[in-house]
C-alpha cells in the first residue's frame, strides 16, 4: 500500500494565521481520520471559524501546512476550486439562492462544478431530501421553508457530491431554539452513515453526544483534546475548566 492510502482525511501541521498584528492561529496541529467526527469548542474569538476557513481556503495560512487526504492544499499551486470541490461546507447562514427552487439549490454545484449529469443530480437530490424529511419541499423556494428546513437543505447541498470532509461552522447558531434539534438530528445521521466531519459548535450537549473527539481551542491553538468523557468530565487545563464551567449549564 502506498503512503497516500494511509493518509488522514485532514492534517494540519503547525498552522499560523495573522490578521495584521492579531495572531489568530498560533500553531495548530490536528489530524482527522476517515469517519471521525471532531467537534471544536472554545470561547468566542479562540479561532474556530478561522481554522475552518483556512481548510476551505477562504483564508490563506501564513505558515504551516494543511493536507487533504495527503495533498498539500496550502501549496500555492493547488487549485482552489478543485480543493473546495472535495469539501462540503455549511455555515451559520444558509446562503441558499432565493430565486432557485430547493432542488436547484441542492444540485447547482454538482451540475456546474462536478459536471454531474442533471438527471443524476436530480435523482440524488430528491433521494437525499426525502431521506432527511424534505421530500415535499423539492420544488419550493427557500423563503417558504423554516430556518431549520433551509439549513437541512444547505446540508443536503453540501453532501450531494460525497465530499471527503464536511465542515460545519456554527450551523445552528442562527436558528430558533425550537429548530435546532432537527438540524442536529441530521448531523447525527451523517455520522451514522460514516461521514468525516469537522464541526464548530456552542451546543455542548450535542458535542458530547456526537463527537468522537472534542478539541478545545484557546487563544488560537489546541489546548487539549480527547474523547467527550476525557474533555468534559476530566478537563486537565485551567482554561478548559473555566470555559466548561461557563457553558455547560446551558
Ligand atoms: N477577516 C478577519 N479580519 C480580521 N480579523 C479577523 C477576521 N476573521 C476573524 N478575525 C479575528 O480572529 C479572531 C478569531 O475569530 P474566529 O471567528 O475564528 O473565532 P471563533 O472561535 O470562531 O469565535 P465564535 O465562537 O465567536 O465564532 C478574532 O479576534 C477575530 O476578530
Amino acid at each position: 500500500m502506498s503512503a497516500l492510502e494511509h493518509a488522514a482525511v485532514l492534517e494540519l501541521r503547525d498552522v499560523h494565521k495573522l490578521f495584521g498584528e492579531n495572531h489568530v492561529l498560533t500553531g495548530v496541529d490536528l489530524l482527522i481520520e476517515k469517519h471521525e467526527v471532531v467537534v471544536l469548542i472554545g470561547a468566542s474569538g479562540s479561532g474556530k471559524s478561522t481554522l475552518m476557513r483556512t481548510v476551505n481556503l477562504i483564508e490563506r495560512v501564513d505558515d504551516g501546512q494543511i493536507l487533504l487526504s495527503g495533498d498539500d492544499i496550502t501549496d500555492p499551486r493547488a487549485a482552489t476550486d478543485k480543493v473546495r470541490a472535495r469539501i462540503g461546507v455549511v455555515f451559520q447562514h444558509f446562503n441558499l439562492f432565493p430565486h432557485m427552487r430547493v432542488i436547484d439549490n441542492v444540485t447547482l454545484a454538482a451540475r456546474k462544478v462536478h459536471r454531474m449529469p442533471a438527471d443524476e443530480a436530480r435523482t440524488k437530490g430528491v433521494d437525499l431530501l426525502t431521506r432527511f424529511g424534505l421530500g415535499d419541499k423539492v420544488d419550493e423556494y427557500p423563503d417558504r421553508l423554516s430556518g431549520g428546513q433551509q439549513q437541512r437543505v444547505a446540508i443536503v447541498r453540501a453532501i450531494l457530491t460525497d465530499p471527503e470532509l464536511l465542515l460545519l461552522d456554527e450551523i445552528t447558531s442562527a436558528l430558533d431554539p425550537m429548530l435546532v434539534g432537527e438540524v442536529l438530528d441530521l448531523v447525527r445521521s451523517l455520522k451514522d452513515q460514516g461521514s468525516t466531519i469537522l464541526m464548530a459548535t456552542h451546543e455542548m450537549s450535542f458535542a458530547r453526544s456526537v463527537a468522537d473527539r472534542i478539541v478545545f481551542m484557546h487563544q488560537g491553538r489546541i489546548l487539549e483534546q480527547g474523547t467527550p468523557e476525557q474533555v468534559f468530565d476530566a478537563p486537565r487545563e485551567a482554561a478548559t475548566q473555566e470555559f466548561l464551567a461557563r457553558v455547560t449549564h446551558r
